[in-house]
C-alpha cells in the first residue's frame, strides 16, 4: 500500500529483553535473515479532521477494539503534551498501526508499537513542521509508555528496539543506555510458539526477595557476559548465559521450554533462554547452518497453534527505521 503524501512510515523491530543474563537491563533488537519485517510499522500522516487512529496487519484482531486502548494512542497524547510544553503547535494527525507483531508474545510486541508510534511522530513533525526532540527525549518517553502497559518501568526492549544492537541500561537518567559490542557471526532463533502470555502475568510469578546465592550468580554471569562482549571472548560471553531470576519460576507457564532447551544445548546451541516474558524462546549458534537446523526442530516440536512461527535472525543494528 503507497504511504499517503505528507506522511511518515516507521519501522520498529522485535527484540530479546533480558538476554537471560540482565533482567530488565539487558535487550537485543533482532531482524530475519529473509528479510521479513518482524516488528510493527507506525505511518502518521497530516489530515484535515480531527486524530484517528486506524489498525491494519496480522495482529489488528488482538487488540482492543477502542482507540483510547491502543498503546499508541496513548503515545500520541504524551506526544502531544510535550509539543504544548515545548510551546509547539499541535497538529492533527492520521495514525496507521501495522501491527505484525504476536500480543504477549516475548518479542517486545508492546516496545515495538510504543517506539514506532513515537519514532514516526517525531520523524513527522521533523519532516512537515522543522521541530523535532532529541533522542533521549524520544527514549524517555518510550519507557514512560512501556510501563504504563507493563505495570513497571524497564527499558530493555524499548531501547535496543530504538537504538538498535545490544543495549545495557544504566542507572544514569541522562544515559539510560549503552550499547554493548556484540558477536557479529551469531545467529538467534526465535521460536514464537504462537500462545500468549501476558507480560503483566509473567512478572507476577517471580519472587519478590532471591537468596544470597541467586544474588551472586546473577551479578558474577552479568558481569563475565558484559566484560566477554567487551573483549569479544565468545565462548566466554556464552558460558554464563544462566537465568536465575526469571526462567526457574517463567518455565512453568511455557510448554515444552526445558525439552527444546536441553535438546538445543545438547546439539550445540551457544545458549538457549526465554526471550523477554515469553513465550517465545531464543536459541543462539554462530553456524548459518546449525541455526537453520534449529529453526526446523522448533518448528516441529516448540510450536503449539498455527499462530506459531520460527525466524533465523541476526542483531538488528539499526533499531527503528524510516521506511
Ligand atoms: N499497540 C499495542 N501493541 C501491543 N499491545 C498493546 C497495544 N496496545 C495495547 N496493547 C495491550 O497491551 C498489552 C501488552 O501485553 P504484553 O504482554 O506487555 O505484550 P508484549 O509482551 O508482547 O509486549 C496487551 O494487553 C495489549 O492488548
Ligand atoms: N524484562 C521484561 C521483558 C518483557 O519483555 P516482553 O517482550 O515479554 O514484553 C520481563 O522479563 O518482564
Amino acid at each position: 500500500m503507497p504511504a499517503p503524501s505528507n506522511s511518515v512510515s516507521v519501522f520498529a523491530p522485535a527484540s530479546i529483553g533480558n538476554v537471560s543474563v540482565g533482567f530488565d537491563v539487558l535487550g537485543l533488537a533482532v531482524k530475519p535473515i529473509d528479510g521479513t519485517l518482524l516488528g510493527d510499522v507506525v505511518t502518521v500522516s497530516a489530515t484535515d479532521g480531527e486524530s484517528n487512529l486506524t489498525v491494519v496487519g496480522q495482529f489488528a484482531n488482538k487488540l482492543p477494539a477502542n482507540k483510547e486502548d491502543n498503546i499508541v494512542w496513548s503515545c500520541l497524547q504524551l506526544f502531544n503534551q510535550a509539543l504544548q510544553a515545548s510551546n509547539q503547535a499541535v497538529a492533527n494527525v492520521a495514525l496507521t498501526l501495522d501491527k505484525k507483531m504476536p500480543v504477549g508474545s516475548g518479542l517486545g510486541s508492546s516496545a515495538c508499537s510504543v517506539v514506532a508510534a513515537l519514532a514516526a511522530l517525531n520523524d513527522f513533525y521533523a519532516k512537515y513542521h522543522d521541530f523535532s526532540f532529541d533522542k533521549k527525549t524520544i527514549l524517555k518517553m518510550t519507557g514512560e509508555m512501556e510501563a504504563q502497559i507493563s505495570g513497571s518501568l524497564h527499558y530493555d526492549n524499548v531501547a535496543p528496539c530504538y537504538l538498535g544492537g545490544l543495549q545495557l541500561m544504566v542507572p544514569d537518567e541522562d544515559i539510560i543506555s549503552r550499547a554493548l559490542p556484540l558477536f557479529d557471526d551469531c545467529y538467534y532463533v526465535m521460536a514464537y510458539p504462537g500462545i500468549e502470555v501476558s507480560t503483566k502475568a509473567a512478572r507476577e510469578v517471580l519472587p519478590t526477595s532471591y537468596s544470597r546465592a541467586d544474588l551472586i550468580a546473577y551479578g558474577q554471569n552479568l558481569a563475565t557476559f558484559v566484560d566477554a562482549c567487551h573483549r569479544q571472548d565468545k565462548a566466554q560471553a556464552f558460558s554464563v548465559l544462566h537465568d536465575v531470576v526469571a526462567e526457574p519460576y517463567r518455565k512453568g507457564l511455557l510448554p515444552k521450554f526445558q525439552q527444546a532447551h536441553d535438546y538445543l544445548i545438547a546439539q550445540g546451541a551457544l545458549g538457549v533462554g526465554i526471550s523477554g516474558s515469553g513465550p517465545t524462546l531464543f536459541c543462539i549458534s554462530d553456524s548459518e547452518q546449525h541455526a537453520k537446523q534449529f529453526a526446523l526442530w522448533l518448528q516441529d516440536n516448540y510450536l503449539q497453534t498455527e499462530q506459531g512461527f520460527v525466524h533465523v535472525c541476526k542483531a538488528s543494528d539499526d533499531g527503528v527505521a524510516q521506511l
